[in-house]
This record gives structure tokens, sequence and C-alpha cells, in this order.
């Protein structure tokens, strides 16, 4: 399926070259979809951030200015990778050098279709996503949305891209804010958890060498478990929970400490903010 893709000899520009380009782009490279060299990474002003990328994976960077407009231009793949913040004024800029066979892709938390296509115009093939950091290691989970001029072809080699760095699910683009609160920030909550779970076991006296290697290959153990068991998380915590035992009494104190209701409700949150980041966003454009 890569093959047919063409993407091997495709020209991939990143226009905002921070945390979340740089999983996608070593995972392009990682995964060998594409060479380093044909990958182009630009940013604003961090000229220390573009030489550490460049010497990392032999990407092609540049910064704002010199001849991004160059790799820009002949770019078939257009990475569109700053804060949302940053992203109406950046967006601009580069609208005049497109032509209608780039494909854009966004990562723009909030940020839907018809405000790029204000930006952009409306005959440019747009995909709005929303990935994860952990692309990075080709665990990434993607959701993926098109507009109507994005061509069968585009969807093919848009997939094949998120494909090679995890999973992706093409949803309408109306749940875009839900894949948020649930994928895109979801990293976040278990870092948070695997957190809290560090300083736990410190207190119970453990070294951190061997507190960290028991809660990673627990947290790692019991994703795999659902995963490869097809059983549901229900299920799997209630063989854990000895009646009247250790997991029994902690279920029952994290209940007691709303842990399920904290979870729901910062992921409802997390979901919220994507839908006010991209309204600020809609409205910065019609001011
Ligand atoms: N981090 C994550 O887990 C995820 C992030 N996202 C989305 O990815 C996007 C980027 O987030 P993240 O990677 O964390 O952000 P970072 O702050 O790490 O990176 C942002 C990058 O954008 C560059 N930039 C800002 N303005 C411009 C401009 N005008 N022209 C060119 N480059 C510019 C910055 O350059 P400089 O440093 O020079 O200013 C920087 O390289 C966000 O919109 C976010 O919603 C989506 C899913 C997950
Ligand atoms: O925190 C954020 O806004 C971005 C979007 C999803 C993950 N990180």
């Amino acid at each position: 399926m890569l093959t047919e893709t063409g993407i091997a000899s495709m020209q991939i520009c990143f226009y905002g070259a921070g945390s979340m380009a740089e999983a996608i782009a070593r995972g392009l490279i990682h995964e060998k979809l594409i060479a380093p060299g044909k990958i182009s990474m630009l940013n604003r002003s961090n000229a220390d951030r573009l030489h550490e990328l460049h010497e990392r994976y032999g990407v092609q960077t540049v910064l704002q200015g010199s001849s991004n407009e160059r790799y820009l231009r002949e770019a078939d793949i257009i990475f569109l990778a700053m804060k949302p913040k940053d992203a109406a004024e950046a967006v601009s800029a580069i609208a005049p050098l497109l032509s209608p066979n780039q494909l854009i892709v966004s990562v723009i938390a909030g940020l839907s279709i018809a405000s790029l296509q204000q930006l952009i115009g409306p005959v440019q093939p747009i995909v709005r996503t929303m990935p994860n950091t952990s692309s990075t290691i080709g665990l990434g989970a993607t959701g993926i949305s098109y507009s109507e001029q994005v061509t069968p072809q585009q969807r093919l080699v848009t997939e094949a891209m998120f494909q090679s760095i995890g999973i992706n699910a093409v949803v309408d683009e109306s749940l875009q804010n839900a894949v948020v609160g649930v994928s895109g920030s979801g990293p976040a909550y278990v870092y948070f958890f695997m957190e809290a779970m560090l300083k736990a076991a410190g207190d119970l006296g453990l070294a951190p060498d061997i507190a960290k290697d028991l809660v990673v290959q627990t947290v790692l153990g019991a994703a795999q478990m659902v995963k490869e068991t097809g059983e549901s998380p229900e299920e799997l915590r209630r063989k854990v929970t000895s009646p009247n035992g250790t997991t029994q009494a902690a279920i029952e104190s994290m209940t007691q400490a709303g842990l399920q209701e904290a979870i729901i409700k910062g992921m409802l949150r997390s979901s919220e903010r994507a839908a006010e980041i991209g309204a600020a966003i809609e409205r910065s454009i019609n001011e």
C-alpha cells in the first residue's frame, strides 16, 4: 500500500517545528516511510531548535524569512504544526504561496476546516487531524477528517502516513474536539497518573529506579492486556480485585476521592477547551 501511494518520492514540509511536528517527523523517518532529506522543518525564530532537528534526524531546516518559501512551494504535503494562537497569522502568510495540488494537513487543536478555508481559500485540499505524541514511537492515535477537495489518492497518502506512526480513525469533523479530549491530550492523563503512582511508590519506600520499572511495566502490561485479551477494562479490573482484598480497598478509596468523575470531567474540559480555542481563532479571522 505504501509504494502505491508514491509517498517516498514526495516532499513534506512541517510549518512549525515543535513537539508534535517532531513526533510525526521522527515516526515517519523511523518507520522508513520517507527519507529525512525529503522532509523540511520550519519555525518562526528558534534557530537552535532547527539546528537540533537537523542534527538529530538529517531533515532540512531553515529559518523563517530565508528560503522557507522554496520549501513551502515545493512541498507536496504541508503540515501546519504551530500553536493555535499563532495559526491565523502563520497560515495567512503562506496562503499566497500555495497551489491547489498541495495537501494541507493541520494538527492544530480546535482549528476547523472552514477557518482554514477562510485563510487559504476554498479549493485547497485540507485534512484536519488530531494526533498525539506517541506517534514518535509508532504508537500514535490520530483522528482524521477531510475537506471535500481531498482526492482519494491524497486520502490514501494521509492514512498511510498516520498508519505508519500508529492507528487512525477517520471521523466526522464535528467529532474532532472529542478526539482531542480522548487521545490528543490523552497521553498526558496517563503520565499524570504515572506521576502519582511514582510519588506513592516513593512514599512506600521504593527506590526511584525500582519504582519506575514497576510502574512503567504495570501501565504497559495493563494496556497490552486490554488489547490482546479482548476483555474490557472493567472485566480485567474485576480479575485483579479479590473480595475484601488490597485492590478493593484501593479502588474504594480512589472512588471516594472522586477519581473517575475527575477523569471524566477533565476529558470533557479538554474537548470543551478545543472548541473554545477554535472559536477564538474564528473570531480573530473575522475581526
Ligand atoms: N503537543 C501535543 O501533544 C499535541 C499538539 N497538537 C497541536 O500541535 C500544534 C503544535 O503544538 P506543539 O508541537 O506542542 O507546539 P510547540 O510550541 O512545541 O511548537 C510550535 C512550533 O510552531 C512554530 N511557529 C510558531 N509561529 C510560527 C510561524 N508564524 N511560522 C512558523 N512557525 C511558527 C514555533 O517556532 P518558534 O519556536 O521559532 O516560535 C514552534 O516550532 C498545536 O496547534 C497543538 O494543538 C496536536 C496534538 C497533540
Ligand atoms: O494541549 C494542547 O492544547 C495540545 C492539543 C492536544 C494535546 N496537546
